[in-house]
């Protein structure tokens, strides 16, 4: 979602203090999907799985000994950042965020990533569900790097042959054209041999109720910065 791309208009009480916590954060998360691939691929039986599920239930009831009531939403990190730290694409207290690695590149955003057996559709290969899922983070994201940060109002996938788990894939997305606060992408994964696994026409909008504290839309993207003076946000240099 937003990963960082805009300043946040709130400032940070300590920025340190706030940084080993996110530290603290990322490790469980890291911690987490390494049982949740380990709960996939495990071949132990019972007792054995009796035993860890209580443990496993245990843990549980310790973390929510402390825990917010709702979903997570926008949050301001140790870096002055906005960020969605829930995001399950790339969020850094998601387990199931594979992660993905974006770099910006000209005209879009690069990605590289790689899908272990949590994310199995058919045998061997990512579930189309995730293939989407990270053609519309990574077309999402150009979008919001450009200062363009909307909503996914369609996202036409295209499946050319199977993506596969294990993998070193990339992921392309590219800003095609602007049209107000419609902002239209495009792009691809690539396996390691070269070859188009998938690719994706979108169509991102910001919404009605967030175009006011984005200032006013161009029609060029390349142009395009929401107004850092009066709404306190800006992309990222
Ligand atoms: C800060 C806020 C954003 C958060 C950060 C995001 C980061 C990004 C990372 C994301 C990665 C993960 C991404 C996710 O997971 S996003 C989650 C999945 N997507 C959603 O849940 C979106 C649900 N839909 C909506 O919220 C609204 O319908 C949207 C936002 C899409 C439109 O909004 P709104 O209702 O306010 O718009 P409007 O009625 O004033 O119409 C405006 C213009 O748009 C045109 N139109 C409308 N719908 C469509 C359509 N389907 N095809 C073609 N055109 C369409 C319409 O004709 C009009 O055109 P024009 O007459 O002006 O020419």
């Amino acid at each position: 979602m937003t990963d960082g791309t805009f300043v946040s208009p709130y400032p940070v009480e300590d920025p340190q203090s706030l940084a080993e916590l996110e530290r603290a954060q990322g490790d469980l998360a890291r911690a987490v999907g390494r049982l949740v691939d380990a709960t996939v691929r495990t071949r132990q039986e019972r007792p054995v799985l009796d035993e860890v599920t209580a443990r496993v239930d245990t843990l549980v009831e310790r973390l929510l000994e402390q825990a917010q009531e709702g979903p997570l939403g926008i949050e301001t990190s140790s870096d002055g950042r906005l960020r969605d730290h829930a995001n399950p694409m790339l969020g850094m207290r998601n387990p199931i965020a594979p992660p993905l690695v974006m770099t910006d590149d000209e005209g879009g955003v690069t990605c590289t990533f790689s899908l272990g057996a949590a994310y199995e559709g058919p045998p061997g290969c990512v579930h189309g569900g995730f293939v989407a899922a990270v053609l519309d983070q990574v077309l999402g994201t150009a979008a919001a790097r450009r200062g363009v940060p909307g909503l996914t109002a369609y996202l036409n996938t295209t499946y050319r042959r199977p993506t596969l788990l294990g993998t070193d894939l990339v992921c392309r997305g590219r800003i095609d054209r602007v049209d107000g606060w419609k902002i239209f992408a495009s792009g691809e994964i690539v396996d390691p041999q070269g070859e188009v696994t998938a690719e994706a026409e979108a169509l991102f909008i910001v919404p009605r109720w967030a175009r006011e504290h984005l200032g006013t839309p161009t029609g060029d993207a390349g142009d395009f910065a929401p107004p850092a003076g009066e709404t306190g946000v800006s992309p990222t240099p």
